[in-house]
C-alpha cells in the first residue's frame, strides 16, 4: 500500500487560545472559572454536586480539599443543607445580571439603534451597490446547500473512517496512523473538513443535525479583496480586528427558504459546545450584511423583543449573541422569515479571541486541498 505519510512531514502543533484568565469560582467549590463569571458550571450556580465536566477546569489540589471539608461539614449538618438549598433556590430565581457587550466605535457613521437592550443597530450603506453585486456574483458559483452538504460530509465521514480503520488494521499500521492529522495530508484533510461539517451542522440544533437551516451558502476567501474590505469595515465599526472575525459567509435564500430560530453563539452550559469555545470562544458580535433589495418575505425576526428588520441592499444589522464574558445572551434568540422573493445576506462573526484555526500556515492550508478549503473552512453556523 502506499505509504500516507510524507517524509519528514508533521502536522503543525496548533496552540490553542488563551482561555480568559482563570480565578476561583465564588461558589467555594474548589474549581476554576473560565467562561462564566459567577460559576464554574450551572450546576454550581445553582448549588448542586458537580457534574464531570468541570473536571477539566479543576482548580489545585488544596482548594478542592477544602471544597471536599465544606462539602463534608455541610453533610453532617442537616440544616446547612437546608441553607444551601434556599440559598441555591433564591439564585435560581434570581435574574441573570445582564453582562457587558461589544462596543462599537463611537460616532461611526450611519448608525442607528434599532433596540434599546438587548442593542440592535443599522447601519445603512455599510456596503455599496457594486460591493454587494460582488459579493453575490462571487457567491453565486461557490453555494452548497446546507442540508446536502452536511449529508455529504457526514457520509463521507463514515465511509473514509472506516476504510482507513480497516486498512490499517489489514495492513498492521502503528497505531499511530490513526491519530487524526497527524499521520497524513488526505486523512488531516478529511478528518479537519468533517469535523468542520458535523460541528457546524450540530451547532444551534442542539447536537441534531436537522433542517433548520434550508439556505444555500458559502464561505469567501479570507485573502480575497471582498473579505479584506469587510474586515476592515467590520474592524472600524466594532474595533476588532480582522483575526478575531470568522471568514466571511454569503448565504442565498430562494423562495421558501429560511433559517429557524437559533442563537448565533454557544452556550457555555452545553457540553457539545466545547469545541467551538476552543476555536475562539463566544461569538460576541453577529455583523450582517443584507446584499440585495427584498421586495416580500426574508425579514430577520427576533421574537423575543419582538423586532422585525428588512432587508434593504447594504444595510447591516449588528447584534450581540454573547457578552464579553463568553455568557449567551438568549434575548436574541432570532430567525430568518421564509423568503418570497430571493434574498442575498453576508454574516460576519467576531469571536471573543483570535481563532487559531486560521493561524495555521499558509503552506499547509494548500497542502490540503485550497479550492475546498476556501469552500468550506469557517465557522459554527
Ligand atoms: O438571514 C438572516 O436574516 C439571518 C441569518 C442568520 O441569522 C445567521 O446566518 O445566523
Ligand atoms: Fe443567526
Amino acid at each position: 500500500m502506499a505509504s500516507h505519510v510524507r517524509d519528514g512531514w508533521r502536522a503543525p502543533r496548533r496552540a490553542l487560545p488563551p482561555l480568559p484568565p482563570r480565578r476561583a469560582c465564588p461558589s467555594g467549590c474548589g474549581f476554576a472559572c473560565t467562561w462564566h463569571p459567577d460559576a464554574c458550571c450551572e450546576a454550581c450556580r445553582l448549588g448542586y454536586a458537580h457534574g464531570s465536566r468541570c473536571d477539566r477546569l479543576a482548580a489545585p489540589p488544596p482548594a478542592r480539599a477544602a471544597a471536599a471539608r465544606r462539602l463534608l461539614r455541610q453533610m453532617l449538618d442537616p440544616e446547612g443543607w437546608e441553607r444551601a438549598i434556599e440559598a441555591a433556590l433564591r439564585r435560581a430565581r434570581a435574574p441573570e445580571p445582564a453582562g457587558e457587550r461589544l462596543d462599537l466605535a463611537r460616532g461611526h457613521a450611519g448608525v442607528r439603534r434599532v433596540h434599546g437592550s438587548p442593542p440592535l443597530f443599522e447601519v445603512d450603506g455599510f456596503l455599496c451597490r457594486a460591493e454587494c453585486e460582488a459579493m453575490m456574483g462571487y457567491a453565486a458559483s461557490r453555494l452548497t446547500c446546507f442540508r446536502w452538504y452536511h449529508t455529504m460530509y457526514c457520509l463521507l465521514f463514515r465511509l473514509y473512517h472506516t476504510m482507513y480503520c480497516l486498512l490499517a488494521l489489514r495492513c498492521f499500521l502503528p497505531p499511530r496512523a490513526l491519530i487524526p492529522s497527524a499521520s497524513s495530508v488526505p486523512h488531516a484533510f478529511v478528518m479537519r473538513h468533517s469535523f468542520h461539517s458535523l460541528h457546524a451542522a450540530r451547532s444551534n440544533t442542539g447536537g441534531k443535525i436537522s433542517d433548520i437551516r434550508t439556505s444555500c451558502t458559502c464561505y469567501v476567501d479570507r485573502h480575497h479583496q471582498l473579505s479584506q474590505t469587510i474586515f476592515h469595515r467590520v474592524a472600524q465599526l466594532t474595533g476588532c480586528a480582522a483575526d478575531r472575525q470568522e471568514d466571511v459567509q454569503v448565504a442565498r435564500y430562494e423562495a421558501g427558504q429560511y433559517y429557524r430560530g437559533h442563537f448565533d453563539g454557544a452556550d457555555p452550559h452545553d457540553h457539545d459546545a466545547e469545541a467551538f469555545f476552543l476555536s475562539g470562544g463566544q461569538r460576541i458580535c453577529t455583523v450582517l450584511i443584507y446584499l440585495n433589495d427584498v421586495a416580500e418575505g426574508g425579514a430577520t425576526r427576533f421574537p423575543l423583543i419582538g423586532v422585525d428588520v428588512r432587508p434593504r441592499q447594504g444595510r447591516a444589522l449588528v447584534f450581540f449573541p454573547g457578552f464579553l464574558d463568553g455568557k449567551l445572551d438568549k434575548q436574541v434568540y432570532h430567525e430568518a422569515l421564509a423568503a418570497v422573493s430571493e434574498k442575498w445576506v453576508s454574516q460576519i462573526w467576531i469571536r471573543q479571541v483570535a481563532d487559531p484555526c486560521r493561524n495555521v500556515p499558509k503552506a499547509w492550508v494548500d497542502a490540503l486541498a485550497p479550492a475546498e478549503h476556501r469552500a468550506h473552512a469557517g465557522g459554527a453556523s
